[in-house]
């Protein structure tokens, strides 16, 4: 399958957000609403942006105990979203519970579980009482939420080839920390790889935020990006 793109909408306002959208409308199919936005306008923008002929991968992480989780779910399944985060460190018992909930509310969502954030080095996992590898603790975690029922993790690039030795054909591995060649560096992503080279490793999806919202032209970053996954 080929690798998508997926723009990572963090941006302060639905009003800087807006000429974004309207220049990529044609240029990708997925956006992802996170933190930001969604804590600043809720349920009702995610059902604008998707009114505007995106897909939405909705990235709220949900992180409890697991009744609490699964209702949450609930709550989010008569939204226009296709694919919905969770932590996977919340533990089998949450990940099965949100499983079961989405699978009743909603069975067509992608639940992601969300193994260790990109930003996480082995120093960071250190700090928390980890004291294996970023790629171990991804495995562990990978296996995990598998086992839990899940279809689909969130990990760097760096450990896709990695779980698809171990974890079954049809697993969905979406891919955030992409920095396009020459932007490596200076922020607060730790394990990256370029967009070419994450589909060539086997990502489903790449996430991309800042490398596009940041440049000069953001239509010009997306195109270079679709074309550097498109020759992978
Ligand atoms: O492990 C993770 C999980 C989620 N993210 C999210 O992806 C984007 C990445 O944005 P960039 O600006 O391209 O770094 C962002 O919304 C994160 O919340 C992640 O980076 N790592």
């Amino acid at each position: 399958m080929p690798c998508d793109l997926i723009l990572a909408l963090d941006v302060p306002t639905r009003e800087e957000a807006a000429p974004i959208l309207r220049q990529l409308r044609g240029e990708l199919r997925w956006v992802k609403i996170g933190l930001q936005m969604f804590t600043a306008y809720g349920p009702d923008y995610v059902k604008a942006v998707a009114d505007e002929g995106f897909n939405i991968f909705l990235d709220l992480k949900l992180h409890d105990i697991p009744n609490t989780v699964a209702k949450a779910v609930e709550s989010l399944a008569p939204l226009p979203i296709g694919m919905l985060t969770l932590h996977a460190s919340g533990g089998r018992e949450m990940m099965t519970y949100a499983r079961k909930a989405q699978l009743a509310s909603k069975p067509d969502l992608l639940l992601l579980g969300v193994t260790v954030l990109t930003s996480m080095d082995a120093t960071g996992l250190c700090e928390l009482g980890v004291s294996v590898s970023p790629e171990s603790q991804v495995s562990r975690l990978g296996q995990l939420a598998s086992d839990s029922g899940l279809t689909g993790l969130v990990c760097s690039p760096l450990e896709v080839s990695m779980l698809r030795k171990h974890l079954p054909a049809g697993i969905q591995l979406v891919t955030p920390g992409i920095r396009p060649a020459g932007e490596a560096g200076g922020d607060d992503q730790k394990r990256i790889m370029t967009p070419g080279d994450a589909a060539r490793a086997g990502s489903s999806y790449i996430v991309v935020g800042r490398p596009i919202l940041k440049a000069k032209d953001p239509v010009a970053a997306t195109r270079a990006i679709l074309a550097d996954l498109a020759s992978a």
